[in-house]
Parts: C-alpha cells; sequence; structure tokens
C-alpha cells in the first residue's frame, strides 16, 4: 500500500512529480517547473520536510524569471515552517544578493553554513557569506580593484561588483532639469557611483550589420526594462523618476538620494519618495517607459564609455542605468564610465570640486564648435558649456575657428592649419584652457600631423609636442583613450613634458583618468597595450 502525506500526496505521486520537475529543471523550463512545484506544496502541507524543500526551489524558480517578491514570500515560507532550511536559506540569501541587499543576504549565508555543519552545503553557503561581505564592503566605500582581471587578460567570469553610490547628489542643474553634483571635492579616477542596469541588450553584431539585427537588440532590451519594471515596484519607482523629454524642466522632481540606494528598507524616506515608490505602478505605462528609454539609455560604445572584458568582440550594447542616466552632458566633461559586466562604473576624468556637476560627453567631443552643436541638437538640446561659449563667442578668435574648420572640412596641409592656429592662439594670448578647448576641437588636424612622418618632418619644429597637446586636452576635456593613445605615444619623445620620470608619471596619470582608479598602476600597463593596439578609430 502507497503511504499518503497529509496534504493528500501519496508517495507515489510525489515522486512522479519529482521527476518531472528534474526535467524541467534540466530543460530551464521555469514556468513549468513552478507549476509542478506548487502541485507538490498544495499537497504536502503536512510534510514540513517536503514542503520547505519544494518552496524552496519554487523560489529559487521565481527568482530566475525576476520575480523577486514572490520568490522571496516562498522563503519566509519555509523558514517559518523550518527556520535552519538549509535550502531556503541558501535561496534566499541568493535573492537578497541579487537585490544588493548584501548585509542580510550574508546573515542568510551565516545561518546556512552553521545549518549545513560540515555536510553538504557548507562550502557554497561559508563561500556566498564570504561574497556578501565583500560585496558590502564595497557598496560602502565604492573600492574596487579590478586588475587581477586586467592582468589575467580578462579571462573568466567578470569580477562580482555591488552598487555603489558616492559623494554625489542630484539637484537642479544649471543646464535644465536636473543634473549629478559632487558632494565634495574628488580626485581624478575615484569612482562616483556603480549601478547595475535595469536591463542590457547586446548583439554581437558583424561590421556590415544592417540596422534589422540591432532593432532585435533594441526590442529585447526594451522587453526586458518592462519585465523588470513590471515585476519589482522599487524598478518601476526608479524608472517613473527619469525624464521621458516630454515634462516642462521645472516640472522635473528632484529625487532623494535614499531612492538609489539599495539599503532602501530601514531607511525612512520623505512622504514625497513613498508616494513614489506606491504610486507607480498605476502610472508607468509601457508608452512612458518607452519615451524614457529614448531619453536615457546608454550605449556601451559611446563616447566616454570603456567596455572591459569583452576581449575584442564587436558588440552592441545598449541599457538603462538608473543614477548614471541624471548625468548631463558637457563638451569640457568631468567623467566617463567604464562597463564590467552588467554594472556601469562612473569615475572621474579629471579632478572635481565640490559642487561642481558632474557631466560625461554624449557624443564626440573632439570635434569643432559646429559639429558638437549639430550633435547636441539631435539630442534635443543646445549645448550651452563653457567650452561652447568660449568657442562660439570669442571675438578675436571667431574668425581662425571658422577657417580651420573650413580647412578641416575641405582637407589640404593639416601642418599648416596647425601651426597657424598655434600662431594665432599665442599672439593672442590665449589661456592655457582656451588652447586645450581649441586643440581638442581641432584635434583631427593635430593627430593627422602626428601620424604622418612626413608632416612631423614638414612641421615638427613649429608645432606642439604630441604629448605636451595629450596632457593640455586631458587637463581641460578630462583622460580619454585618444588622448591617452597620443600621451603614450608622443611620451617616447615628450620634449617640453619633463624628464623621463615626469613623463611616466604624467602617462599613468592620463591612465588613471581614463580607466578610473579601480585599475591599479601595476595592471594599467596592460590596458596602455590594448589602447596603442587599438584601431585608430576608436571612440573618445
Ligand atoms: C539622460 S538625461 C539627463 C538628466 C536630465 N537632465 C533630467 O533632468 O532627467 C538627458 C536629457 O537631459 C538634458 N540635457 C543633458 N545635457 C544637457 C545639456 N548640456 N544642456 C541642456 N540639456 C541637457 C536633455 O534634455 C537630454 O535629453
Amino acid at each position: 500500500m502507497t503511504g499518503v502525506r497529509g496534504g493528500g500526496l501519496d508517495d507515489e505521486t510525489l515522486q512522479r512529480l519529482r521527476s518531472r520537475a528534474t526535467q524541467l529543471l534540466l530543460k530551464e523550463d521555469w514556468r513549468e517547473y513552478i507549476a509542478v512545484c506548487s502541485r507538490i506544496v498544495d499537497g504536502a502541507a503536512a510534510d514540513r520536510r517536503v514542503l520547505c524543500s519544494a518552496l524552496a526551489h519554487r523560489a529559487d524558480a521565481r527568482a530566475r524569471l525576476g520575480d523577486s517578491a514572490a520568490a522571496l514570500a516562498d522563503c519566509e515560507a519555509a523558514l517559518a515552517a523550518d527556520p535552519v532550511h538549509l535550502g531556503a536559506l541558501l535561496s534566499k540569501g541568493k535573492i537578497l544578493r541579487g537585490l544588493g541587499r548584501y548585509a542580510l543576504a550574508a546573515d542568510c549565508f551565516r545561518a546556512a553554513a552553521l545549518a549545513a555543519g560540515g555536510g553538504c552545503g557548507a562550502d557554497e553557503a561559508r563561500e556566498l557569506f564570504e561574497q556578501c561581505r565583500r560585496l558590502e564592503a564595497q557598496a560602502r566605500s565604492g573600492a574596487v580593484d579590478l586588475s587581477e582581471w586586467v592582468l589575467a587578460g580578462f579571462a573568466g567570469k567578470c569580477p562580482d561588483l555591488a552598487e555603489y553610490v558616492g559623494p554625489v547628489e542630484v539637484r537642479r542643474s544649471a543646464r535644465g532639469g536636473r543634473g549629478v553634483f559632487a558632494v565634495k571635492n574628488v580626485e581624478a579616477g575615484a569612482t562616483l557611483m556603480m549601478a547595475k542596469a535595469v536591463a542590457i541588450g547586446r548583439g554581437v553584431l558583424q561590421d556590415t550589420t544592417d540596422g534589422g539585427e540591432k532593432m532585435v537588440v533594441w526590442k529585447d532590451f526594451v522587453d526586458r526594462v518592462l519585465d523588470a519594471a513590471e515585476k519589482c515596484p522599487r524598478t518601476a519607482a526608479l524608472i517613473h523618476t527619469l525624464s521621458t523629454g516630454e515634462e516642462r524642466q521645472d516640472d522635473l522632481v528632484v529625487p532623494e538620494m535614499a531612492l538609489f540606494r539599495q539599503e532602501l528598507e530601514g531607511l525612512s524616506l520623505t512622504d514625497d519618495t513613498n508616494m513614489v515608490m506606491q504610486g507607480t505602478r498605476e502610472v508607468l505605462d509601457v508608452d512612458r517607459i518607452l519615451k524614457v528609454l529614448d531619453v536615457n539609455c546608454l550605449t556601451e560604445d559611446a563616447p566616454a564609455a570603456d567596455v572591459l572584458g569583452n576581449n575584442g568582440v564587436v558588440n552592441c550594447g545598449v541599457g538603462l542605468w538608473i543614477l548614471p542616466s541624471f548625468i548631463n552632458h558637457s563638451c569640457h566633461p568631468n567623467a566617463r564610465r567604464t562597463h564590467v559586466g552588467d554594472h556601469a562604473i562612473v569615475h572621474a576624468s579629471r579632478d572635481i570640486k565640490a559642487g561642481e556637476e558632474i557631466t560625461f560627453p554624449y557624443f564626440d567631443v573632439l570635434v569643432p564648435v559646429s559639429k558638437r552643436r549639430e550633435a547636441s541638437r539631435a539630442w534635443g538640446f543646445e549645448c550651452r558649456c563653457d567650452r561652447c561659449r568660449f568657442e562660439s563667442e570669442d571675438f578675436t578668435l571667431k574668425q581662425e575657428i571658422l577657417k580651420s574648420e573650413n580647412d578641416l572640412v575641405n582637407g589640404g596641409d593639416m601642418g599648416a592649419l596647425v601651426v597657424r592656429l598655434e600662431e594665432k592662439m599665442r599672439k593672442s594670448m590665449v589661456k592655457e584652457r582656451g588652447k586645450a578647448f581649441l586643440r581638442a576641437s581641432l584635434w583631427s588636424a593635430y593627430s593627422a600631423v602626428y601620424d604622418s612622418d612626413k608632416l612631423v618632418r614638414k612641421w615638427g619644429r613649429r608645432a606642439p609636442s604630441e604629448a605636451l597637446v595629450a596632457e593640455n586636452i586631458a587637463d581641460a576635456v578630462g583622460g580619454n583613450e585618444n588622448v591617452l593613445r597620443a600621451m603614450l605615444r608622443g611620451s617616447k619623445d615628450a620634449n617640453g613634458c619633463g624628464n623621463r620620470l615626469e613623463v611616466e608619471d604624467k602617462v599613468v596619470r592620463i591612465g588613471r583618468a581614463t580607466y578610473g582608479k579601480v585599475v591599479k598602476r601595476h595592471a594599467m600597463r596592460a590596458l596602455f597595450r590594448l589602447t596603442l593596439d587599438a584601431n585608430n578609430n576608436v571612440k573618445v
């Protein structure tokens, strides 16, 4: 005779359901798997052991589908029945880790390690406990070291990263709407924030890819954002804080910083924030999300972005990162971002003073002011940064700037252009910052000279050295790969840039401003090699 479980499942049925669940698990058919687990849960109410493991398994599957709230509810139900259930503790810890609640996750893994004793699961629990402690420290300090991974040639899984909100605050910006501001002085290279994407769309595209494949990546990405917003009220609330591009700038609400911190529960939020958290499900429709994505998506191959660890694969990567979405554009930027897996790390690309607005370039800023104006209009705004104002309003230089831009378009001897511009700047006593702005704008003329042995022979003595120009631009426009490459090349004959040690220091400084302090000095050399090897059309 077969035994009958309290809730009505006999042994034979239970065995059948378990075999079915194993098949579905192997096929990763999570929806069916959840349905089978639910049948076991419903039928095994009186058998605590069976009930708890079915709940823990269902929690795992629900978490895989992104339904963290339902997954956590399953874990709580299992732990209410058996507070030291190993599977439920591990599942709960993993879900909390995924939500960035590292301290609570570490508590679960500690309890799981104790529950496992020396037996099966103990090593995994201890390892997860250590990982969550590391992530918790990262989330507090932002201290990350990617050096080992870089030195290993980005082999293996990319390092685990936490979310981090550094010394920054969202405030009203003079550019209109909101912007992100430094709340204390920040050194070039320092991490300002680390954000995990709400969702990412990636495709490995051929060089010849047409728009169709990109559309598939985009559609897939949009579906993921919609899914994430539907399943998680916090994600929906965060998306709701972003601009759709249709509001009056003055109507845009400045969100509380607490909203961006993962350890949201436990913090006291103002009524405004609570209202945002509670009221978003109703107002966050597909149409609104699409508009938000239009204004706020970042692409991995954009200017001011480095992707670490893609090992040269041609990638089309688009994503939504909430806090970085509040960063405005400037042609005189002070920040860059590094993409590691699904995380965007934003760092200072030059020294930033407390109170200064954090900006990164939305488009290539090593081009003349007229081109930048076109690009900002395509984005739907008029850039009025100090560099744009200097280049469009300085009366003494206006003619020279126009002529240089024309020469650039029409081709010809770029050496003559560079020497004439340098002469004009010298005569007009343009300050170092102004020189940097103009050299950055006419960067393609300068690099055409440095790239050509013939032009260097012809104009080299009258044009400033490559390293000197690179250093000058990096001081004003911030470190970036083009400037770094020029500094690396120019440092071999860095006349005017100091002795060997001084030049080496300058190279490292620009390297740090370009890649951030997440890569230490000894590992930066590997990135320098990649920078030098990269083909010439690498982004800013
Ligand atoms: C990713 S959002 C940046 C945050 C936005 N300011 C807000 O309040 O939500 C991009 C939008 O910000 C505005 N923006 C960004 N940089 C700007 C700039 N330099 N000048 C004027 N508007 C800018 C534009 O409306 C742009 O479409």
